[in-house]
C-alpha cells in the first residue's frame, strides 16, 4: 500500500508527545439507524466475531441489524443524557482530566480520546496529531484487561491506519493495568466510601463484561486478567472467599461464554436468601450501557424479582480523582524516557533549528 502524501517536513517544529485515550465507541444518537451504523462497523470487526467472514455477513445483514438495532436503541435512549451517551461524556471528561493531571506532574503532553467504532475515529485523530505536530503517540485502550477482542483491535486500528504514513510516529501501545496499584487503589478507595455511606453488602458481585469461552481455549488471557484483577482488589478490601463472586455479563449470541454468567448469579444468590449484594463492574472504566441499563436496571430487577431485598450498584471509576491520578500514573511509566518536559536547552536546540528551516524557506523562495 503506497503512503499518503505527507505535510512537508518542517525543521524546528516540536516533536510533541500526545496521549490516546481509545475506548469502545458508541452510537451518535439513540435510534435504530444510528445503532445500526455503529454495530454494523464494531460486529464487522473480525476481532468481535470469529465466525466465517460470507456465513457472518448473512447472519449479521439478515438478523442482527434488522432485529438488535432498534431493541438496541430503545436500551441506549433509557441511559442518554444531555449531554449525550454516558461512555462517551466520560471519557472525553476523563482525556481532559489526564491532561491536567500530567501537566501538573509537568509533562507537556496533548491528551486526546478517540473510539474503535464510531466518533471521533481512531484515523481522524490521529491525523489531527500529526497535523499537530505530535512525534510521539502513546495509545492507552480504556480496557485494564487485555483481550483479542478489544484491546489488540485498537492496536489492529492503529497499525492499520500508520501503514498508510510515510513519516511515522514515535509508537507506544499500552497492553493491560488490570493489576496496575493505581487501578486497584481507585477502585479500592470508590467500595470503601461507598459502603462508608451506604452500608455493606451480604456479597459484593464483580461482573466483567464476558467474551466467548472458546477465546479462553484459544488463549486470550482475558479471563485470568480479570480473575487477577478481582483477586488483588479482595486482597486490599480484605474480603474472604465467601464474600464476593466473579462474574461475566453481557452474553452475545448462542455460543457459550465466560461462565458464571451475571444475571443467573443474582438470581440464584436472591434465592439462596443473600438479602443484598452490590455490584461493580471494574472492567469497565466508564459507565455505559453495559453498566447503566443492563446492571444497574436489568439485573436489579433479576435479582429482586427473585426475591433479593437490596441491590445496590457501585459506580464505574469515571472522573474520580484518584482514577484519573492512576491514569496519569500509568500514563507516565509508558512514557518513560520521551522528552516530555521540556528542558531551557532544549528549546534553545529548537529555536536553532526553526531559525535553520526558516533560512532554508528564503533561500528556496529566493531561486524561485
Ligand atoms: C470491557 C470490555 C469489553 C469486552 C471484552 C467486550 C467484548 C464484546 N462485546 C461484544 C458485543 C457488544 N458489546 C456491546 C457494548 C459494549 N461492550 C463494551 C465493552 C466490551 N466488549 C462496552 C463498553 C459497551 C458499551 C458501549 C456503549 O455505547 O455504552 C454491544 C452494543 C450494545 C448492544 O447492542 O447490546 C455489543 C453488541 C462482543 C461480541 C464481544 C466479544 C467477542
Ligand atoms: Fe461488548
Ligand atoms: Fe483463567
Amino acid at each position: 500500500m503506497r503512503p499518503n502524501k505527507e505535510p512537508s517536513y518542517k525543521h524546528g517544529m516540536i516533536a510533541r508527545t500526545a496521549v490516546v485515550l481509545v475506548n469502545l465507541g458508541t452510537p451518535d444518537a439513540p435510534t435504530a439507524p444510528a445503532l445500526r451504523r455503529y454495530l454494523r462497523q464494531f460486529l464487522s470487526d473480525p476481532r468481535v466475531v470469529e465466525i466465517p467472514k460470507a456465513v457472518w455477513w448473512f447472519i449479521l445483514n439478515g438478523i442482527v441489524l434488522p432485529f438488535r438495532s432498534s431493541k438496541s436503541a430503545a436500551k441506549y435512549a433509557s441511559i442518554w443524557t444531555k449531554e449525550g451517551s454516558p461512555l462517551r461524556v466520560h471519557t472525553e471528561k476523563q482525556a481532559s482530566l489526564l491532561r491536567g493531571y500530567l501537566g501538573e506532574r509537568g509533562h507537556d503532553v496533548q491528551v486526546v480520546h478517540a473510539m474503535r467504532y464510531g466518533q471521533p475515529g481512531l484515523p481522524e485523530v490521529l491525523d489531527k496529531l500529526k497535523v499537530d505536530g505530535c512525534d510521539r503517540i502513546l495509545v492507552l485502550p480504556a480496557y485494564p484487561q487485555y483481550s483479542g477482542t478489544t484491546t489488540a483491535s485498537i492496536f489492529d486500528a492503529v497499525f492499520k491506519h500508520y501503514s498508510r504514513v510515510r513519516n511515522v510516529p514515535e509508537l507506544r501501545l499500552v497492553k493491560h493495568y488490570h493489576d496496575h496499584e493505581g487501578y486497584l487503589l481507585a477502585l479500592k478507595k470508590a467500595i470503601l466510601t461507598y459502603w462508608d455511606m451506604h452500608g455493606r453488602p451480604d456479597k459484593l458481585v464483580m461482573s466483567f463484561h464476558g467474551v466467548p469461552k472458546r477465546t479462553l481455549m484459544l488463549g486470550d488471557p482475558y479471563h485470568c486478567e480479570c480473575h487477577k484483577t478481582a483477586r488483588l482488589l479482595a486482597a486490599q478490601l480484605q474480603l474472604g472467599a465467601e464474600e464476593y463472586v466473579v462474574t461475566f455479563q453481557s452474553r452475545f449470541g448462542k455460543a457459550e461464554w465466560l461462565q458464571p454468567y451475571t444475571a443467573p448469579t443474582l438470581k440464584a444468590l436472591a434465592r439462596e436468601g443473600r438479602r443484598r449484594v452490590d455490584v461493580i463492574c471494574p472492567g469497565f472504566i466508564s459507565d455505559c450501557l453495559e453498566t447503566l441499563e443492563e446492571i444497574a436496571m436489568e439485573a436489579k430487577q433479576d435479582f429482586l424479582t427473585a426475591g433479593g431485598k437490596e441491590f445496590h450498584y457501585i459506580p464505574c471509576l469515571n472522573e474520580d480523582n484518584a482514577w484519573i491520578s492512576g491514569m496519569a500514573e500509568i500514563a507516565e511509566q509508558h512514557m518513560i524516557g520521551w522528552p516530555t518536559v521540556l528542558t531551557p536547552l532544549m528549546r534553545d536546540d529548537l529555536r536553532k533549528e526553526a531559525e535553520v528551516s526558516r533560512q532554508q524557506a528564503t533561500s528556496l523562495g529566493a531561486r524561485e
